[in-house]
């Protein structure tokens, strides 16, 4: 569905210096799958997702989405994508109905297929008894769903979606991840971008983890974890500014320490034994906490920060 290889973006910036925000990566992405970009703010993942749509030129390298050329082919690669923006970019002066109505339109689809698919997918986003509502009225759960709802009005082969559950409550996401879970059973091929790691783990069956506008490591959740990571983790609190000097009286109880500012975490097969051991060379922490690595703690591992500063 999409391949990269060596892709770059550059933005010129003010002062006249150019930036790169995309340092040249591969990707490829197959049918059916779900694939993430995942990365903290300004990892590049937006200005790779732009490109994929078509809608920003790229800088360099090459790039083909579903066996075509975006400087050549834009309409036509457009004409079969689906995307939901980071931002809720619904029209505020119409309706829950007519968003998706007028948006189906634009596709130069016949009003009667319009209509009867505006009316599936609000019952798909549960969104049914909403339909005369104005936008403004929705909840921010319910404006992402009419916003996944109206980037598959084309029926798209290929649906992107830009950090899609960002600044939800968690209710409303896992409805959201639920919608997601749907599209992906009945065939659509998912590439999201997103900086939470649950997020990556639950949808994403590959994903890459960009940051600085290189890709770090690339892979299934699960095995991402087993070779950047070990099984548990075990998170120590203690008073603040003395977990530099602990890491040292305990640092050989794990595979690894990292000294975070709030908490030490070690990483080990048995987190309950480094608790024990701990407590056993005489170190009182505030709080523990035994836990199985994430992909947060990949991340920690290949970059030294945390995903969400
Ligand atoms: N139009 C632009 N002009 C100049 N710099 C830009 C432009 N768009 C993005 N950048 C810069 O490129 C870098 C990557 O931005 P990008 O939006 O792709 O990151 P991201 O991983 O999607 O993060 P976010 O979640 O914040 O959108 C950032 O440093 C950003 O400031």
């Amino acid at each position: 569905m999409i391949t990269a290889r060596g892709l770059r973006k550059e933005f010129r910036q003010a002062s006249g210096d150019t930036f790169e925000a995309v340092k040249g990566i591969d990707l490829d992405v197959r049918k059916g799958e779900a694939f993430g970009l995942l990365g903290p703010n300004g990892a590049g993942k937006s200005s790779t997702l732009r490109m994929i749509a078509s809608v920003s030129p790229i800088s360099g390298g090459e790039l083909r989405i579903l066996g075509m050329d975006p400087a050549v082919d834009g309409p036509a690669i457009r004409g079969r994508l689906g995307v939901c923006p980071q931002e809720d970019n619904l029209d505020q002066e119409l309706n829950v109905f007519d968003n998706l109505y007028i948006y189906g339109r634009y596709f130069g689809l016949p009003k009667q297929v319009v209509r009867e698919r505006a009316g599936e997918l609000l019952e798909f986003a549960k969104l049914t008894d909403k339909a005369k509502s104005k936008v403004e009225e929705l909840s921010g759960g319910m404006k992402r769903r009419l916003t996944i709802a109206r980037s598959l009005i084309n029926r798209p082969d290929l649906l992107l979606l830009d950090e899609p559950t960002t600044g939800l409550d968690p209710q409303a996401r896992h409805v959201l991840w639920d919608q997601l879970f749907r599209l992906k059973h009945a065939g659509v091929t998912l590439v999201l971008s997103t900086h939470y790691m649950d997020e990556a783990e639950q949808l994403c069956d590959r994903l890459v983890v960009m940051d600085k506008g290189v890709i770090v490591a690339e892979g299934a959740p699960l095995e991402l974890i087993r070779i950047h990571s070990t099984r548990e983790v075990a998170e120590l609190r203690f008073g603040a500014g003395e977990h530099a000097d602990h890491a040292e009286v305990i640092g050989d109880l794990g595979e690894r320490v990292e000294v975070l500012p709030d908490r030490l975490l070690v990483y080990t097969h048995d987190g309950e034994e480094v608790v024990a051991k701990t407590h056993e060379r005489g170190l009182q922490p505030l709080a523990t906490l035994v836990r199985r690595s994430t992909l947060e703690d990949v991340f920690l591992r290949l970059t030294g920060r945390t995903l969400v500063d």
